[in-house]
């Protein structure tokens, strides 16, 4: 019999901790779940789906505004949006139905509420209860930073907590910060018809994105009506009768008023550690959160954690890698993972969305040099993107001298799917031209970017290898067109 009540304690029941109790079940461990709130986390509940859900409600409004694009005459004079909150609530409780504790019951997991806090390394304490692990992980994830200027306290302002909780859209809103939060609700919003103002502190909006996507992705939310404001500082907030104010300043001392019928504020989240009493369990952490080594194990060596609690990527995709691994290193010591953070890719939902795999050029160019190769290619290139009149978008694929991937960066319809076959060229090292000769159904947006793409590269292979370019000289015409099929392609 074991000296613990379970084998596994997991605190925090959002995505990371859902799938590290999934796999402690699977490998029939006595696994507990503490959840503070309720199920589902900030992925189902207030962050991920709510928001995928309101950028979907401004593109089905985008896609009646196009219908004449298609031939088809309708008159539309007027959006009312009073019912895409209440929409929204309904995905968020759909999706959140799913998680009900009664599943994970099912499943063999034992699910208990309430705020538990660490008595020493092996034992909690909830309510009035001590409950004891031989293993956990600490999985409660982040909420949203708040500024702390001058007015914050006296001004009504959103977060990712209660965004959704009101029943109408307003007219206008400023959003404080331009990463990838704030740039999703922002797109949201433009589409829903909302006067929308971004202020970000640094220097450029989706800071971790390639420039060149960046800067695209900039030029498109300014054409359609965002104002985004890089490099301003807000320095006081204030209401205005029913508007709300901020003040904001940049570096050339300039100052600006702006003012909306309501503020965001997604300026990054800080780590859920309060009460949790880490100290009393030799936990370190660190401003960023819980300190973990890449096998996801904390300072205390029976103790885990993953998901927006540790960082550095806090995606709800990373939350889950990280959660297999704790969960793996936990429970089956012969086998250890190790987190490798050059395999993660992330989609930011702007519309049309924009993949991230692997590095962007400057990482690149910082790391190979000139060695690397760029290719673009167009979505006005693609015929399938004509037929669905959704031309605007590039692929941009960062290779090493060889053509094997080093980054691919796609800004265009359906990039959050294609991003998959990107990564597993990157991830299994296969060169572009591999793609060459692997079925793609046509039309699809995929055909178009891998199979022309590993055309063009395999061209480039051709040419670049002095034998195979003797023999292909002795081709009338080939080298010479070399450069005209590629634009063809
Ligand atoms: C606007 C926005 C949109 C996003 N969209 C995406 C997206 O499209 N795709 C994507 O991959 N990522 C997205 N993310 C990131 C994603 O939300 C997070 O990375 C993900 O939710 C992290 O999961 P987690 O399980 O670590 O933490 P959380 O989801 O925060 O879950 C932690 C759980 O722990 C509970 N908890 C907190 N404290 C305690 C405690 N003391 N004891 C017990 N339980 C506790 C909480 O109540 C919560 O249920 C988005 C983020 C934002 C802000
Ligand atoms: N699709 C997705 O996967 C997705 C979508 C949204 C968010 N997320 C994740 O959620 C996390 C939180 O997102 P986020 O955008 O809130 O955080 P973030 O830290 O990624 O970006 C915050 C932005 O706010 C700016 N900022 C900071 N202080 C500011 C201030 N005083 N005024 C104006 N701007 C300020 C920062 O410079 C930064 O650009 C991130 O890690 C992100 O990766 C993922």
């Amino acid at each position: 019999m074991s000296r613990y009540d379970y084998d596994l304690i997991i605190l925090g029941g959002g995505i990371a901790g859902f799938s590290a109790a999934g796999m402690a079940a699977g490998l029939g461990k006595k696994v507990l779940l503490v959840e503070k709130g309720r199920l589902g986390g900030n992925c189902s509940l207030r962050t991920c789906i709510p928001t995928k859900a309101l950028i979907r409600a401004g593109e089905a409004f985008g896609n009646l505004e196009a219908a004449s694009e298609f031939g088809l005459e309708c008159q539309l004079s007027s959006i009312d949006t009073s019912l895409v909150n209440k929409y929204v609530r309904r995905v968020i409780e759909e999706v959140g139905a799913i998680d009900n504790p009664e599943s994970f019951k099912q499943m063999g997991i034992d699910i208990e509420f309430g705020a538990p806090s660490f008595v020493d390394r092996h034992r909690i304490k909830l309510g009035s209860r001590i409950i004891s692990g031989n293993k956990f992980i600490i999985a409660t994830g982040s909420s949203p930073a708040r500024l702390n200027v001058e007015g914050a306290a006296e001004t009504p302002y959103f977060t990712t907590e209660n965004i959704f909780g009101e029943d109408k859209l307003p007219a206008s809103i400023i959003i404080l910060g331009g990463g990838p939060a704030g740039i999703e609700y922002a797109t949201a919003y433009c589409m829903l018809g909302l006067k929308v103002t971004v202020v970000e502190l640094a220097e450029t909006i989706l800071a971790r994105e390639d420039r060149e996507m960046t800067k695209l992705v900039a030029d498109r939310m300014r054409q359609n009506g965002v104002a985004l404001l890089t490099g301003w500082q807000t320095v006081r907030l204030y209401r205005s009768g029913k508007e709300v104010s901020a003040e904001i300043k940049n570096a050339s001392g300039e100052t600006r008023v702006l003012t909306a019928e309501a503020l965001l504020m997604t300026i990054g989240r800080v780590p859920n550690i309060e009460g949790l009493s880490l100290d009393k369990a030799g936990v370190a952490v660190t401003p960023r959160g819980i300190k973990t080594d890449l096998g996801m194990r904390t300072t205390a060596d029976n103790i885990y954690a993953a998901g927006d609690v540790v960082g550095p990527f806090q995606t709800g995709a990373v939350a889950e890698y990280q959660a297999l691994i704790a969960a793996n290193n936990a429970l089956i010591p012969l086998i250890k993972k190790r987190a490798d953070y050059r395999t993660i890719l992330w989609i930011t939902y702007t519309s049309p969305p924009l993949a991230h795999v692997g590095l962007t050029e400057e990482e690149a160019r910082k790391r190979y040099g000139d060695k690397v190769k760029i290719y673009h290619y167009e979505y006005s290139r693609m015929r399938r993107a004509r037929v669905d009149r959704q031309d605007f978008g590039v692929a941009k694929f960062i290779t090493d001298a060889g053509g094997k991937p080093l980054g691919i960066h796609i800004l265009g319809l359906h990039a959050e799917e294609m991003a998959h076959e990107a990564e597993l060229l990157r991830v299994y090292r296969k060169p572009l031209h591999t793609l060459h000769f692997v079925n793609h159904a046509y039309p699809t947006y995929s055909e178009a970017i891998f199979k022309r793409m590993g055309d063009i590269s395999y061209l480039d292979r051709m040419a670049a290898n002095p034998i195979i370019r003797l023999g292909l000289e002795l081709m009338p015409g080939f080298v010479n067109n070399l450069e005209k099929l590629k634009k063809k392609l």
